[in-house]
Parts: structure tokens; sequence; C-alpha cells
């Protein structure tokens, strides 16, 4: 069939993560009810920092009520110096008789400089230790989780927000809660103040405040909105940009000539994420401006009243100094008390990743039952298994009953996609069943501590990681603590993988770093890199051995080498091979044959030969490609 989509990944409309549509609706809800979320985003940051250095946080706290009450102070010294000079009597002696009060004022105005470089101090100190708390917590929370949570776009996306947004948002909330503590004093200085000189000229006040703080919180939401909206095409932006550098789809991307493709691919997308946001900022815009609007005429409707005030005989023209000095006090901490709120605001949705991706994850980790694995079980027993990946519609394992013994090789065979890499990870544990028990040694090992699981186990797998380490580490990096004195665990796995002579072809033998990141990285073949992965997989000396594809890279001569390795050294373990190449396993204790995810025939090579069927139909599709 024809691409008909003018579309590189094929497709427009990919569905969002679940999360998002949850978080429309709750950028659509109510003011007050979203407003909620500044308290809790400010105890989780201030939680944090606590937790951090509480000696940092309690002075950055006491730092900033400090300056908030030096403010205070000022302003009160400032009514002092205007009534001082507005009383009766000659200028030189009012002016003197002032004097203490100025030399007050400016003492407070020093004071507050002071305190503010002291702020600033702390809070350098602070914040980058609060930034790497909230990474570590994160990190221990997110590594801990199963491994099928990373076949789960949607939990995947989550991490990726998590930690992009919601760390530079717990940073400026860190810096934000600061000047908002300070803020709220000034502020509470200056409307005590203003009340104190008239109680008409604190409500007022706050006229200017609410159309500012209305404005904000508008602008806020759109953003948040958009954010939403845009999550799957940025995520699309992200693919694209990733494969224009990245290097294991490096070859293909010339070869394909898909550079100019990619390219119209990210401008086509970035075109709409740019007119998206153009449209947003001007939205956002005018509501600044209605809100500006509006906070002028608060202020005017401020100054207004201190005009009435003066007209009417209620208020005396040497306070009204003081008031005007108040109420610029108040204006200005009213508009940095909004800003904070605001950041607050527009971070708390972000910080809300990180609380929802610490929560996510949490219950996504396996509880610890206190049961531990058996060392080295002596019967693996399979019952009515069944297994479906995250957001598969059908099962990729049904209904498998599978009992092997330790010393047993068994090969799993079967067609792409009939489960037999699925069916290795249930086995070992890796999955947890969906229904039906995994058993080693009437230990059920969905109920058995994770770690005392893994432990027992070796994955060879298809594609075998390549760990940006010196080939001897991605060897060892399995059992890095293994005590092997003589070296004989080193030369079992070299050997019966074939990557001695591997490691005699680096420059700089197994202290070679096996990675083009680094300057003097070095980059195995294909072949290469997968000698080393069954090397690492026999260096673990696991009891439990799956071997998934572990030669389809290898030469004839190293495949050989390879799996007369693993069934020699599967006498002592259990052993499970997976492969296409059916000569290789015509020697196992054991042949699997899956089909659909289903055990449809198992024996021995003989066995199976006799009774026909697909095992018999593929080895005989490979045997005739030999023939002359
Ligand atoms: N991580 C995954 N997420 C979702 N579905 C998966 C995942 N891995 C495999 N599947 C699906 O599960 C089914 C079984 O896959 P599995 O990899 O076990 O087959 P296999 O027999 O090992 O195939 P092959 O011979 O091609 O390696 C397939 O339909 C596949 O699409």
């Amino acid at each position: 069939m024809a691409a008909t989509s003018e579309t590189l990944i094929g497709v427009e409309d990919l569905e969002p993560p679940r999360w998002a549509s949850v978080d429309e609706q709750v950028a659509a809800a109510g003011t007050w009810r979203t407003l909620s979320a500044v308290p809790s985003a400010t105890a989780l940051v201030i939680r944090l920092a606590w937790r951090t250095s509480p000696w940092l946080t309690a002075l950055a706290g006491i730092v900033q009520v400090l300056s908030g009450c030096v403010t205070a102070f000022g302003l009160l010294a400032t009514a002092t110096v205007f009534a001082q000079l507005l009383q009766d009597g000659p200028t030189p002696q009012r002016l003197v008789s002032a004097l203490p009060s100025i030399g007050l004022l400016v003492g407070s105005f020093a004071l507050r400089a002071l305190l503010d470089s002291a702020a600033a101090g702390v809070q350098g100190a602070l914040t980058p230790r609060v930034r790497r708390a909230a990474q570590d917590r994160l990190n221990t929370v997110v590594i801990g989780v199963d491994l099928a949570a990373f076949d789960d776009p949607d939990f995947r996306e989550l991490v990726r927000q998590g930690g992009r947004h919601a760390m530079s948002s717990i940073e400026i909330a860190n810096r934000v809660v600061a000047d908002l503590l300070a803020a709220l004093v000034s502020l509470v200085a200056a409307m005590v103040t203003a009340g104190v000189l008239n109680p008409w000229l604190a409500p007022v006040l706050l006229l200017a405040a609410v159309a500012d703080g209305w404005a904000a919180m508008r602008v806020a939401k759109l953003g948040y909105a958009n954010f939403l909206r845009m999550v799957t095409r940025q995520l699309r932006l992200f693919v694209v940009e990733n494969l224009m550098v990245a290097r294991d789809v490096a070859v293909e991307r010339f070869a394909l000539t898909l550079q100019e493709p990619l390219i119209a691919e990210h401008r086509r997308i970035a075109d709409d994420v740019t007119a998206e946001e153009v449209r947003m900022e001007a939205h956002k815009t005018v509501v600044r401006l209605a809100g500006r609007a509006l906070a002028g005429v608060g202020t005017g409707i401020a100054y207004l009243v201190l005009g009435l005030l003066l007209h009417s005989g209620r208020m005396e023209l040497a306070l009204a100094g003081a008031a005007v000095v108040a109420m610029r006090t108040a204006a200005t901490a009213l508009s940095t008390t909004m800003y904070a709120v605001n950041q607050l605001y527009e971070h708390s949705f972000y910080i809300d990743f990180y609380r929802r991706l610490l929560r996510v994850a949490r219950a996504r980790h396996h509880v610890s039952t206190g049961v531990t694995a058996p060392t080295d079980p002596g019967v693996i027993r399979l019952e009515g298994v069944t297994f479906t990946y995250p957001g598969a519609d059908r099962p990729a394992l049904a209904g498998i009953d599978l009992e092997i013994a330790r010393g047993e090789v068994v090969a799993l065979v079967g067609e792409n996609g009939s489960g037999k890499t699925t069916l290795g990870k249930i086995i070992t544990g890796l999955y947890p069943p969906e229904a039906g028990r995994v058993l080693w040694d009437d230990v059920d090992i969905a109920a058995a501590d994770r770690e005392s699981v893994h432990s027992r186990i070796s994955v060879i797998s298809q594609q075998p990681a390549h760990w940006p380490m010196t080939a001897g580490h991605n060897i060892r990096v399995g059992r890095l603590d293994r005590h092997d004195p003589h070296g004989r665990g080193w030369d079992e796995a070299v050997d019966q993988s074939g990557a001695r002579s591997v490691l005699a072809e680096f420059p700089r033998g197994e202290k070679t770093v096996l990675s083009k990141d680094f300057r003097d990285g070095h980059e195995p073949s294909g072949g290469q890199w997968q000698r080393i992965g069954v090397a690492r997989g026999i260096y673990r000396d696991a009891a439990i051995l799956v071997a998934d594809e572990p030669t389809a890279a290898l030469d004839a001569k190293a495949e050989q080498t390879v799996f007369a390795g693993l069934r020699h050294a599967g006498r002592s373990r259990t052993t499970v091979l997976v492969t296409h190449r059916l000569a290789n396993i015509r020697h196992v204790d054991r042949i699997i044959v899956l089909e659909g995810g289903r055990i449809t025939a198992r024996g021995t090579h003989e066995s199976l030969m006799a009774a026909g069927g697909l095992y018999r139909d593929l080895y005989e599709i490979q045997a005739r490609a030999y023939e002359t």
C-alpha cells in the first residue's frame, strides 16, 4: 500500500498521554480550585529545602522576615520624619529635631541593603542544594520502578516532563518563596502603617492587587493549557530533533537521504508550535494589558481616596507624606507578591508533575515482601501464565504451563512475534505474569523480593547493551564484586563467548573504552559487541541463564563456539536458549515450540521431527537451504 500521509511519522493525530487530558480539565477548573495548588507547591518547596538543609532554610526565613521588618521600621521612621518636618516652627529647628529620625531612616535603608545581600547569599547556597535533593529523590524513586513501566509511553513521557520542567520549576519556586515571604512582611507593614494613618487607606490599596492578580492567574492558566495542548507536538519535535543527530540511525539517515525530509518535518511541526505560541502570547498580552489598566484604575482610586481624606480634613497634611510612602511601599510589595504568587501558581503545575511522577513511580514499585527467591532453584514451574504488554490489545503469552529442572538446557523456538523473548522475561521474573504463577522451587517469584530474583538471573539479549565503559567492565559489569582471584571466571567467560580474540583486537585490550562519546573511545562491530554481551552473561555466573538470539550477528565459527559454551555451562545451571538457527539446538535437552503466544509442541529434536508440525517445517526449510 502506498504511503498517503504527508507526515514523516506517518500519522498526524497521535494520542496525547492520558495525564494530559486529565490535566486539561484541571487547567479549565475554577480560580479558587486551582489557586489551592499554590500553598501545596509552596509547602513542597519548603519541605524539600528543610530536608536538604534545616539551618540554611531557617536562616533564609529569618533574613527575609528581618528584611521585611526593617522595611516596616523604615516606614515608621519616614512617617516620623514627615511629621517633624511639617510641624510648626522655623525650618532649621524642624530639620535639627528631625535629624535623629533621618539617621534612623538612613540606617534602615543601609540595613535593608545588607539583609538583601545576605538573603541572596543564603539563597545561592540553598537553591542548588534543593535542586540536587529533588533530583536525587526523583532518581531514587524512578530507578526502582518495574521493568514494564518503561514499556508504557505515558510513564516515559511523564519522566521526561517531570525531569525537565519540574526541576527548573522547583528551583524557581524555591527563590520565589523567599521573595514572597519578604514581600508579604513589607506588605503587612505598609498596610498596617496605612491603616494606622487612616483605616480607609488599607482596603483601597488592595484594589490594584486584585486586578493584577486576576491577570497574572489568567496568563498562567493560558500558558499551562497551551503546554498541555502542545504535549504531543512537542514530543514529535523532540523525536525528530533527536533523529537528526542520533548516532544509532546515522548510517540509515545518510543512506536513505533522510536529512531533507527530517528538516522539512521539523520545520512543519515547529511552524505549527510557533504559530500556536505567537497566538497564545498575543492572548496573554491582551490579558496583561487589561490587568494593568484595571490596576491603574485601582491605584487611581487609592490616591483619590487619599485626596478626599485630605480635602475633608479627616487626615492631616503632615501625615499625607507618610501615607504616600506607605502606599508606594505597599504597591511595590504588592507587585512583588503578585509576581511571586503568579510565578508559584505557574510553576505549581509543573511541580505537580514532580509530585505525580513520584506518586506514579512509587505505585509501580515492587513492595518488599520479605520473601527471598531460592539461590539456586532446582525446578522452575510456570502454571497457566498469561501476559499482555501495557497498551497491547492481545496477550503476548497465554496459558503457558512449563517445568524446567536445574541442569537442563531448553530451547524456545517459533516464528517472529510468537512470544519467545517474552517467555524468557517471564521465566526470569523481569515481567510479572498477568495471570498464573511462576514458581522457583515452590516460591512464587511475583511475591519474592525483586532484588533477590534478579540477582539469580543472567540475560543475554538479542541486542546487548552498549555500556559506555571499558571492554573489561563491559564484561564484568553484572558481577563487579565477583571474587575471581585466579581469573577462572574471566577465562571461562571470554573463551566460551569467543570474546578473547575480540579483546586482543582492541587498541588497549580490555582497557579500551567502548563508546564514541569519549574522544579516545572505540566502536566495536556488531559481532564484537555481541560476543562481549555473551561474555557478560556468562561472567555473571547466575543460576538461571537466558540467551536470546545470542549469535544473530556472529560468524558461523563464533556461533558454534558460543552454543557449545552455553551448553557446557548449562550443566550447572538452568539454561534457556532462544534461537531461529535450529541446527544449533539439535542437542539440547528439550525444545519448546511457541505459536501465537502458546506452546504447541515440546520434546527433543528427534521426537519433534518425528511428530511433524511447525518445528519440522522450519528445520527442513533451513536444512534445504544448505543442500546443493
Ligand atoms: N515491549 C513491548 N511492548 C509491547 N508489545 C511487545 C513488546 N515486546 C514484544 N511485544 C509484542 O509481544 C509479542 C511477542 O513478542 P516477542 O518479542 O516475545 O516475540 P519473539 O518470539 O521473541 O519474536 P522474534 O523472533 O521476532 O524475536 C509480539 O506481538 C510483539 O509485538
